[in-house]
């Protein structure tokens, strides 16, 4: 079983500290305001950097909450999670620590995005990210709201119009100072809660919202550009009074899968895991949402909501006459309540009891806690540099939803590339990038800072165009080294195990490719394969390919060759994924290193961009025929172009180049002929 020790909220509380006097004027390397996903993950990050760090957020005891779905990770996501952890983030132990159900979704297609997912038992969730935080050296937690940003002149040796030098805490006159800041505020900016007809201020149920300090200081004094966004949370409901018998179970997996590459296991025993529900909606859901549509200021606004996750009340207006998936997930392990994951709802109390007695598990269920919306402020992530710091800001870095994202996840993903960077920032060390085509997080920050968001951004496998390469078996391998050698976030404990990693799946690789046989060979090792064989193309096959084979796993290849493949048993998943991808893989590692090569090939000036007969989108053809690049290697550098475009355009070009070349050869050749002919014939 997966052990930790868990420090008890209460000494917790008694080594952090509850009164800002006696750090008023004290100068922090970096200040991390908000103990959110975004905010614990960035707090985490710039200790590990090295940087002196002071995480402030308004309740303690609500670090590490989880506002909505007690879920982490799923299609997209998962991937994040894994990718944190490769930077040594918390939120991959966490979810081994607490996950109470495991499953990998979309399992039916291949392993590149396989969406590892659980659902979690909060409390537990809450305790490991606290106790973490609590035995994170370098780093001091505060109990405050901040009330205003510290702005001063910009240094004018380097880009920014502003500095920001430190925070000031509500009823306290000494600001504290910080090289860096980093906000990760969620939906408390300006946060307004909605249910039925009522609002009220406040950033999540229980919560206060931000004071409105900070956003003033954002738009009118930093000037930055800023929109509203909304989001919502179901009703949660008490367990007892759910008839389960009319939901169909959904197993979990019989061996659950940790997040973390550092776990072998979670803590959950197999057979402990808890049960998970599904059910439907049925046309009286549509009938209410349709009676209280009056009643319900949250869908009457026209501020944008989360397309992937919305409320009831959207699906059924946007799908009329459909039966929408109802999902019954536990909240914990003792807990007596129930998430139903689809119902988000923001109509008066009476009205949500009303609508889900509608669905037959839920003929008799009784609310504990009604559901109801929020809507925030985010500021535009255009105006974010790939470090995540606002570019006419010195000093200032914005993660999570403040940046328009939805989901703890990318909070996460964020939280420690930006406290990563305000550490290095802080300690004068230059800002560091991920790039699009070695990280989901690279996807994620490219997508915000190059396009912004008009509605709550989301992670998704299809927004990856390299996601064969992006796996979640393979993020330590593009992660962790980079994380240690580059970035200096990840403990040399798990770099020295990565690199462990690293070096033994390089000799399995190394030892599949040297086992070569012939097809008749391999057929009578392994009788049971069918091997398709071109014998124009190979005589020989490597057990690298073999392994390719959907009907060939690891475990075959060692039966037949114990002496050579056993001290790799541990990595047999790995390996067999790593054997189907790598042809592709290596293809588009091609392409990176052609584009890297052809960085001056000349783009044709007259080139329309709308009719180019090659796979791009819109916007990229819109850029395109904006800017008109004059080489590859400058349209790379055009935000919002993505690699795989510059692949198509690259392939374009060199094609039609080629095509030039060959028709000019031809004309010289014909011109050759002509000027023969004529000399041929003058001479007779
Ligand atoms: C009602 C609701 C519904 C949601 N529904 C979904 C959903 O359906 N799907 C989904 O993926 N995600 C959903 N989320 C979003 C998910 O909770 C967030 O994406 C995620 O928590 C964002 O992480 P964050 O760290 O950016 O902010 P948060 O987790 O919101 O954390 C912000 C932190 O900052 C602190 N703080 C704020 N202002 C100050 C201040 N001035 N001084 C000090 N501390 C401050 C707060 O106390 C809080 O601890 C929902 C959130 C809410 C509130």
């Amino acid at each position: 079983m997966l052990t930790k020790k868990i420090v008890p909220l209460q000494s917790f509380l008694s080594v952090v500290s509850r009164r800002a006097g006696h750090l008023a004027g004290r100068h922090y390397d970096v200040i991390v305001v908000g103990g959110g996903h975004a905010g614990t993950e960035a707090a985490a990050a710039a200790a590990r950097v090295g940087a002196e760090t002071l995480l402030v957020t308004q309740k303690i005891h609500t670090i590490g909450v989880l506002s909505c779905n007690p879920s982490l990770g799923g299609v997209g996501k998962g991937q994040l999670v894994k990718e944190v952890d490769a930077l040594d983030g918390l939120c991959g132990r966490a979810g081994d620590w607490a996950g109470i159900y495991f499953s990998i979704l979309n399992r039916r297609k291949g392993p590149a995005v396989w969406g590892p997912r659980a659902q979690l038992d909060r409390q537990r969730y809450r305790e490991f990210i606290q106790s973490e935080l609590l035995c994170t050296p370098r780093l001091t937690v505060l109990e405050g709201a901040v009330e205003e940003l510290m702005v001063t002149d910009a240094n004018p040796q380097e880009p920014g119009r502003h500095r920001v030098t430190g925070i000031r805490l509500a009823n306290d006159s000494d600001p504290i100072l910080a090289s860096s800041v980093v906000l990760t505020t969620g939906t408390f900016l300006s946060g307004s809660l909605f249910m039925g007809r009522t609002t009220s201020p406040g950033g999540r149920i229980g919560d206060a919202p931000s004071s409105a300090g900070i956003s003033n200081t954002l738009r009118d004094r930093l000037g930055l550009r800023m929109g509203r966004l909304k989001t919502g949370t179901p009703p949660r409901i008490l367990k007892d009074s759910v008839d389960f018998s009319l939901a169909k179970f959904q197993p979990p997996d019989s061996i659950p899968s940790p997040f973390s590459f550092l776990n072998t296991h979670v803590r959950c025993k197999p057979e402990e895991q808890q049960s998970c529900y599904l059910t439907y909606t049925t046309p009286g859901v549509e009938r209410v949402v349709r009676e209280t549509l009056h009643l319900n200021c949250h869908v009457q606004q026209d501020t944008k909501g989360p397309r992937y996750c919305p409320s009831i009340e959207s699906r059924v207006l946007r799908f009329p006459g459909r039966s929408h998936q109802v999902w019954l997930e536990p909240e914990g392990v003792n807990s007596d309540l129930l998430y139903p994951q689809g119902l988000t709802m923001t109509m008066p109390p009476e009205m949500q009891l009303r609508l889900i007695r509608e669905i037959p598990p839920f003929h008799r269920a009784e609310i504990h806690t009604p559901g109801y919306g929020v809507h925030y402020d985010y500021v535009c992530p255009t105006q974010l540099s790939p470090a995540l710091q606002v570019k006419s800001a010195q000093g200032l870095f914005l993660a999570g939803q403040i940046n328009g994202t939805t989901g703890y996840e990318e909070a996460a993903a964020q939280g420690v590339w930006a406290g990563a960077n305000a550490a290095r920032s802080a300690l004068s060390m230059p800002p560091v990038t991920l790039s699009r085509t070695e990280s989901y997080i690279g996807v994620l920050i490219d997508d915000l800072v190059t396009r912004g968001v008009t509605e709550p951004y989301r992670m998704f496998t299809s927004r990856a165009e390299f996601r064969t390469s992006l796996r979640p078996d393979n993020a330590d391998l593009r992660l962790t080294l980079k994380g240690f050698e580059e970035v200096g976030c990840v403990s040399s404990f798990r770099y020295q195990e990565t690199v462990r990693v690293r070096d033994s799946l390089q000799e399995a690789l190394t030892a599949l490719q040297s086992l070569t046989m012939s097809p008749p060979a391999w057929r009578k090792k392994l009788p049971d394969i069918r091997m398709i064989v071109r014998y124009f193309v190979c005589l020989f096959f490597s057990g690298m390919e073999v392994l390719q084979y959907q009907d060939v796993s690891f475990e075959m290849l060692e039966s037949v060759f114990p002496e050579c493949l056993s001290p790799y048993k541990e990595f047999s998943q790995r390996l067999k994924i790593e054997a189907v991808y790598r042809p592709h893989c290596e293809l588009q590692k091609r392409d990176i290193e052609r584009i890297q090569r052809e960085e001056n090939m000349s783009l044709p000036q007259d080139i329309d961009y709308f009719s180019l007969p090659v796979s791009l989108s819109v916007e990229v053809r819109q850029i395109l025929d904006r800017v008109r690049p004059s080489t590859l290697g400058a349209a790379t550098r055009l935000p919002g172009v993505t690699p795989a475009a510059i692949v198509h355009l690259l392939n374009y070009v060199w094609h039609k180049g080629q095509k030039e070349k060959r028709a000019h050869k031809r004309q010289l050749h014909q011109k050759e002929d002509r000027e023969e002919e004529l000399s041929a014939r003058n001479a007779s």
